[in-house]
């Protein structure tokens, strides 16, 4: 595959635009090519968007937007397996994981379809208000105009359609500037949607770094709204250059998962493992702190580290592969440094530490001190930290002890004591007996502290696309 970006319906390409190779990070074999867009790009994609959204998008209506969502949630369905395998070669992303990821992908186009046609508002009730008797009023919900969305490269398919999909059904135009590591499904998905009837320039992709093309974006007069995926770092500078426009900020976290000692371990046990090393642990709900009532610590243990070590890595084509790479050597040499660190400062290694190129085998520390990196930071690799604690008191005051606060994962057979836990957790999603790493993609999701700045899910990201107008009558 072979990319430029897409602008107004058009893929531009050469005329002095750098390519550079997207190569597999499992093996390094060449996967694609991308031809990186400029400022200029940024410019035409930003003044069609903008102009697409007052001559066409506006007119469209909704039983409109939701049939070609609907239409495209079908072709992505008919696709799936290119798609997955795209993912896979693309991001590393084991392939039993990147067909997950599709299947996810379908329902949020078809979650988008079905919320382009719910309502857009609501009546008020007048006589509430002292003066307001004898009036009608609404608070009707408008497009925003132009949406600016930057993705990461972890969900290349999912992330971006929680922007795209959501977007049309608001009726809002975007222009995306994709992860540079995983940009050939972004622009494949592009495609799909063009064809299944998304208006030229309603979607526009603009290939290349963040640190290139991201701040003229972001600046430019006529985008209205900005939605980021990513890190934290790169998310708060990015609201900073966004001024006063809208912004949603999806970033990292370090999730905490509870497990006391009346919870049904083998359940807790099969929910670590996939909850903290799928995808290698690139996920930013992954599994990262586990915290054990003391009665249950040992028996939690003795469970889970057989299983941690029996996971398959190796080959992400492979049906039978759990743990692939990591997205590049960098990101792996990280994990390790952090791990070699904690060990250094007295933390044991019951399983994995090990790295193998662009491989870290899935790691299981304990007797860890808070202020290690692999418990305070987002480790964003497939290692968990597993913390004995005493009382409920005590374990709300870990988990809650962080920067960050995004989803959490309770485990526990008292109802009285989840929803207690529920309420004073600092996170913008509690699962009770379920890990942190789960997510429907209609729930509202985002994050409090660092985690980030307001919601996506699929309802949720559309309001948040839409500004609210009031309008009354004084019957006269
Ligand atoms: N809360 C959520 O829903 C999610 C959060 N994440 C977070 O994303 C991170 C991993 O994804 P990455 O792709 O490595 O994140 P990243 O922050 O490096 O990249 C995300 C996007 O920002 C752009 N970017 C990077 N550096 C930039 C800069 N200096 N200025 C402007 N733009 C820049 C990239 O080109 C990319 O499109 C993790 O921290 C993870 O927790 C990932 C997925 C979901
Ligand atoms: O959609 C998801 O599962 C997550 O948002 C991906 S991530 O946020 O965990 O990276």
């Amino acid at each position: 595959m072979h990319i430029g970006s897409l602008i107004n319906g058009i893929e531009v390409r050469g005329e002095g635009r750098e390519e550079h190779e997207i190569r597999s990070p499992y093996n390094g074999e060449v996967v694609g090519v991308v031809e990186y867009g400029t400022r200029e790009d940024i410019e035409q994609a930003v003044q069609t968007a903008y102009r697409v959204f007052h001559e066409t998008m506006k007119k469209m209506p909704a039983y409109r937007r939701s049939e070609i969502l609907r239409k495209a949630a079908d072709s992505l369905e008919a696709q799936a397996e290119d798609f997955a395998r795209l993912l896979m070669a693309e991001a590393g992303k084991p392939i039993r994981d990147a067909r997950g990821e599709v299947g996810r992908a379908i329902q949020v186009i078809r979650f988008a379809s079905e919320e382009a046609k719910a309502n857009d508002g609501e009546l008020i009730k007048m006589d509430s208000a002292i003066g307001g008797e004898n009036r009608i009023g609404f608070a009707k919900r408008y497009p925003v105009g132009v949406v600016a969305a930057i993705t990461p490269f972890n969900f290349p398919l999912n992330l971006v359609l929680h922007k795209l999909a959501t977007a049309f059904a608001a009726g809002c135009t975007v222009v995306l500037k994709p992860a540079e590591k995983t940009p050939l499904s972004a622009m494949k998905l592009a495609r799909l949607l063009e064809e299944a009837g998304y208006p030229k320039g309603a979607l526009n992709v603009v290939n290349g770094t963040g640190v290139d093309l991201v701040e003229p974006l972001v600046t430019h007069p006529l985008v209205k709204k900005v939605t980021f995926t990513g890190s934290g770092p790169v998310g708060w500078k990015i609201k900073e250059m966004a001024g006063p426009r809208k912004v949603t900020l999806e970033l990292g976290s370090n999730s905490p998962n509870l497990i006391f000692n009346d919870a049904n371990l083998d359940i807790a046990v099969e929910s670590i493992l996939k909850g903290g090393f799928t995808f290698a642990g690139q996920a930013c709900i992954s599994v990262q702190r586990v915290y054990v009532q003391k009665d249950v610590y040992q028996p939690l243990l003795d469970r889970l580290v057989p299983k941690v070590a029996s996971l398959r890595i190796g080959d992400p084509a492979l049906e039978s592969t759990d743990i692939g790479p990591m997205i590049t050597e960098q990101a792996a040499i990280r994990a390790e440094e952090w791990i070699r660190e904690a060990a250094s400062e007295g933390a044991t290694i019951l399983v994995g530490g090990e790295r193998n190129g662009n491989i870290v085998s899935p790691t299981i520390i304990t007797d860890t001190k808070h202020h290690m990196k692999v418990v305070c930071q987002e480790v964003f690799a497939p290692l968990i930290t597993v913390i004995p604690f005493e009382t409920e008191e005590e374990v709300i005051a870990a988990a809650n002890d962080s920067d960050y606060g995004l989803q959490a994962g309770v485990f526990t057979s008292d109802i009285n004591r989840a929803f207690r836990i529920a309420e004073l957790l600092e996170t913008g999603g509690v699962w009770i007996n379920e890990v942190s790493t789960v997510r429907t993609d209609h729930i509202p999701y985002g994050g409090v502290k660092l985690s980030g700045l307001g919601k996506e899910g699929v309802k949720y990201a559309i309001e948040d696309m839409t500004e609210t107008k009031f309008i009354g009558v004084r019957l006269l």
